[in-house]
């Protein structure tokens, strides 16, 4: 038997110290932590890819373009999303080679540019949903939403955000080269959940004004590279029903019949948790004996040995 590959999906937490400015510098430090447990994960013998979020980071370029277009044109949103691949992709290519190095290991890490198709008539483009950039006071999001015209939206008792279409993923255009550098390359692939893209009559692709989801698009590319386990790495050591109320409970291992029924009421938050434990139930569903786990970043080595985290199988 081969070895056990892996996809990871690496939350906010991977990237961004929670109440820390979204600098480079302080992405870095936390993706040089982050390195360290990926290392890890390969040092014990497991392949994997790498699957990131960008909601911050986006929303930031994007600023960043927009403020700046008194002096130089503005970037378009689908270029603001290649550009944050770029960005995330870079420190960690630069932070797992070394703690890879650390461990003896010279294995290449690479990043790369994904586009990922999308249906042009996908429900989510008319209800934008996926928070990007930074947080707001009530009164700073209304004044932007009335001058600006963006969708402002509470995030999850953190602050006011604006938010964008987040259409699902459906097809990953790179495919081929992720899976022809597998064997040789960690690759950091669907990044911010890929560059959303539609395919015109013609055949040809277009950028779209949209975010994808990191967890679904890690989903779908641990799918077609046939993985055996979907990791996805959060905050949270466990899914928990009752999350915050005095009867939690953190959950050790759920079917997917289980999760249906837990979705059903109501204990997983959309935004957050309820599309983390969807990607597990749609790749636990999608051939036998494969695995999805969800747990943090400082559990991922244990969680692949079954000691930690909430696995969801079939
Ligand atoms: N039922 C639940 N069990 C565990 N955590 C939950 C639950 N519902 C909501 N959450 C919250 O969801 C968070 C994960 O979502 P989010 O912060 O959006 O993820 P990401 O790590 O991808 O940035 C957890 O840190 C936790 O605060
Ligand atoms: N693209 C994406 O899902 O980003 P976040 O994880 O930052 O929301």
């Amino acid at each position: 038997m081969g070895a056990t590959k892996v996809v990871i999906a690496l939350g906010g937490n991977a990237l961004q110290e929670a109440g820390t400015p979204a600098t480079a510098e302080a992405q870095f430090e936390v993706v040089k932590k982050t390195a360290g447990y990926i290392a890890e994960i390969s040092e014990k013998g497991y392949e994997v890819a790498i699957a990131h979020g960008n909601g911050p980071q986006v929303g930031r370029i994007l600023l960043a373009s927009e403020t700046a277009s008194s002096v130089t044109p503005a970037m378009p949103f689908d270029v603001c999303g290649a550009m944050s691949q770029g960005y995330i992709g870079y420190h960690i290519q630069q932070a797992l080679k070394h703690e890879l190095a650390k461990k003896g290991k010279d294995i290449p890490v690479v990043t790369l540019v994904t586009q990922v198709v999308v249906d042009k008539d996908d429900p989510g483009f008319k209800n934008p949903t996926k928070p990007i950039g930074p947080f707001y006071s009530e009164e700073e999001a209304k004044k932007i939403a009335a001058e600006k015209g963006y969708v402002m939206k509470e995030d999850a008792g953190r602050g006011w955000r604006r938010v964008v279409a987040s259409p699902v993923p459906v097809k990953i255009v790179e495919l081929d080269s992720v899976k022809r550098l597998w064997d040789s390359t960690i690759v950091v692939t669907v990044g911010g959940g890929g560059i959303p893209v539609i395919e015109k009559e013609d055949g040809s692709l277009e950028g779209v004004a949209a975010v994808i989801d990191k967890d679904l698009a890690a989903e779908r590319l641990a799918e077609d590279v046939d993985a055996d386990v979907l990791m996805i790495l959060t905050e949270v050591e466990k899914v928990s029903i009752n999350y915050k109320k005095p009867n939690q409970q953190d959950l050790d291992s759920i079917t997917v019949d289980e999760a249906y029924k837990l979705i059903e009421e109501g204990h997983f938050a959309p935004g957050s948790m309820l599309p983390k434990v969807m990607a597990a139930v749609n790749f636990a569903k999608s051939k036998p004996g494969k695995k999805a786990i969800i747990t943090s970043l400082y559990n991922a080595v244990d969680a692949l040995e079954g000691k930690a985290g909430t696995a969801v199988t079939m």
